[in-house]
């Protein structure tokens, strides 16, 4: 039976890397399929993911209809047997809905990956709507660190290495900017709440480098 799968976690914990990699696998064993995403990092109309591996997908808009884009792929003459979609924390609920219907009445697999929560703790709609309708919710087992080395669990956005509570809730961005930018870093929950980010905790990189190290006699 077709599924309708959520793949969550916060940001960086490699999300975009298994969708490629599930669609390197399911078209191995001769399976087509269509990998779609939002607001990509990399630009429209591509899936990137920080390990290098980036490919061509159809960029989801305000107006973008998935039950209708397949059915007119089928009704085309075209095979579908499953869709990869990532950076699904920005579909709307509705478009959540119209997947739902793809697995059911067309019998497709779906695989979404996103983020559920944004930068205030509160879910995205794509999220909560998947989290309602997904037959699976999966969270990502590869663990994203907060500085103090505690599994993250929460996205904060930061603007010169400070937390910032203010803002749209959508702005694309990436873990490592520039000190000025608008940029995120994932923290644990009890970070997140004190608003303690790497640079405001005083905090190095976790690394041996920051362990004691014996003086170099001259
Ligand atoms: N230089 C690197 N060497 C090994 N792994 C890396 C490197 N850079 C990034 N990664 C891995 O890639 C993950 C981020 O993958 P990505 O698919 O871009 O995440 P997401 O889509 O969840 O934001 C990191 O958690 C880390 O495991
Ligand atoms: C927390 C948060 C994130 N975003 C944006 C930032 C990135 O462009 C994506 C997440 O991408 P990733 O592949 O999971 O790293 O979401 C946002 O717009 N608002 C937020 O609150």
């Amino acid at each position: 039976m077709a599924e309708l799968v959520f793949f969550s976690g916060t940001m960086d914990c490699g999300k975009s890397t298994l969708a490629l990699q599930m669609d390197h696998n399911h078209a191995a064993r001769g399976r087509q399929g269509i990998i779609l995403t939002r607001n990509d990092r990399a630009g429209a109309a591509t899936i990137s993911s920080r390990l290098g591996l980036r490919a061509n997908a159809v960029e989801v808009t305000d107006d973008f209809d998935f039950h209708t884009h397949v059915v007119h792929l089928l009704s085309a003459g075209g095979r579908v047997d499953y869709l990869i979609c990532d950076e699904a924390q920005f579909f709307a609920a509705e478009q959540v809905d119209q997947l739902a219907r793809v697995v059911d009445e067309l019998e497709i697999d779906v695989y979404t990956f996103g983020i559920t929560t944004d930068f205030r703790t509160r879910l995205f709609p794509g999220s909560q709507r998947l989290i309602e309708l997904a037959d699976r919710v999966e969270v990502l087992q590869v663990e994203a660190l907060c500085w103090c080395g505690a599994r993250a669990t929460h996205n904060a956005r930061t603007v010169g290495g400070v937390m910032v509570v203010e803002g749209a809730q959508v702005v694309v961005g990436d873990i490592s900017v520039n000190e000025d930018e608008v940029g995120y870093e994932v923290l644990c929950r009890r970070h997140h709440r004190r608003r303690l980010t790497s640079a405001t905790s005083g905090a190095s990189v976790l690394s041996p480098d920051v362990l004691p190290f014996e003086e170099q006699q001259a």
